[in-house]
């Protein structure tokens, strides 16, 4: 019989339990190997909507990918995006360029990309999404990534991306956020603790992970980050998803 404590080496991953016991000193948050061998379930469990995003980045790519062009996955975990890219698209001669910064991501994703054979190449890279090239892209994957860069450096990246997408490609940026007003604010994050103790997480899970995750993930209004993609030159930004505080944005840069 497999032994239960072993991560079972797929998109199924252990149970998160990382913050169900009390824990005398709470680390920032950080994507190592104890977080990676649980991180499948930790979100599904903790993004609302991460399953019908994943799906949908899929049927983004059909429509979006363009033939000798690259779609980039920036900071790709353990590559759900890229693999729903991968299954999606219907032209020929594309590249997948997925990158991590997380060894441990990079090490878990090569094993599951390796078990899938449909024929896009991917290009799998541990690195900085602040120190790469981004050139000749269809289409450009920030799922849930952007709320972990300095906000000092958002801009920047975001140039880079406008800057390497093909005149007609996009950019799909999904983030936790936050509100203008203090009082909707919090009545969204009282909701989404709710989907999360309806997820099985108890209130000393999320109140660590919450303490964790401190200047972390730095949520921004959308607001903020429609002007910020306006500013870098997308002219057309906004939302198509959203479910409590996690939303995902599309951005086009014009043909
Ligand atoms: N500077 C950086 N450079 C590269 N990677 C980075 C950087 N900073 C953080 N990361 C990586 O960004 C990922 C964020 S998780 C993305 C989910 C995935 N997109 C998914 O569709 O499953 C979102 C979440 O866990 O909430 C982690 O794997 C980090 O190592
Ligand atoms: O759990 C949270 O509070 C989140 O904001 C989502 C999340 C999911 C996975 C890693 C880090 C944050």
């Amino acid at each position: 019989m497999a032994n239960p404590n072993e991560p079972r080496d797929s998109q199924t991953s252990r149970e998160d339990n990382l913050f169900a016991t009390p824990l005398e000193d709470i680390q920032r948050f950080s994507f190592n190997k104890a977080v990676v061998d649980v991180f499948p379930d930790m979100i599904k469990r903790s993004v609302p909507g991460y399953t019908t995003i994943i799906g949908m980045i899929g049927d983004f790519a059909r429509r979006y990918a363009r033939e000798k062009t690259k779609c980039y996955d920036l900071g790709c975990s353990l590559g759900a995006a890229t693999l729903s890219i991968r299954h999606n698209i219907s032209v020929d001669n594309c590249e997948i360029v997925a990158i991590d910064n997380s060894q441990a991501m990079i090490n878990q994703a090569k094993k599951l990309i390796d078990r899938d054979n449909s024929p896009t190449p991917i290009t799998l890279l541990c690195d900085d999404i602040n120190s790469i090239e981004i050139n000749n892209a269809s289409i450009v994957v920030l799922n849930f990534t952007l709320q972990f860069i300095p906000i000092a450096v958002r801009e920047a990246l975001m140039e880079k991306i406008y800057n390497g997408l093909i005149p007609g490609g996009v950019l799909i940026l999904s983030e936790k956020v936050a509100f203008e007003d203090p009082s909707h604010n919090q009545l969204m994050i009282n909701l989404y603790h709710d989907f999360k103790r309806a997820n099985g997480y108890s209130d000393l899970e999320i109140s660590q992970k919450r303490e964790s995750l401190e200047n972390v993930l730095i949520p921004e209004t959308l607001t903020t980050h429609k002007n910020r993609l306006k500013k870098v030159g997308f002219s057309d930004a906004d939302v198509w998803f959203q479910c409590f505080n996690f939303a995902s944005m599309i951005a086009q840069k014009s043909l």
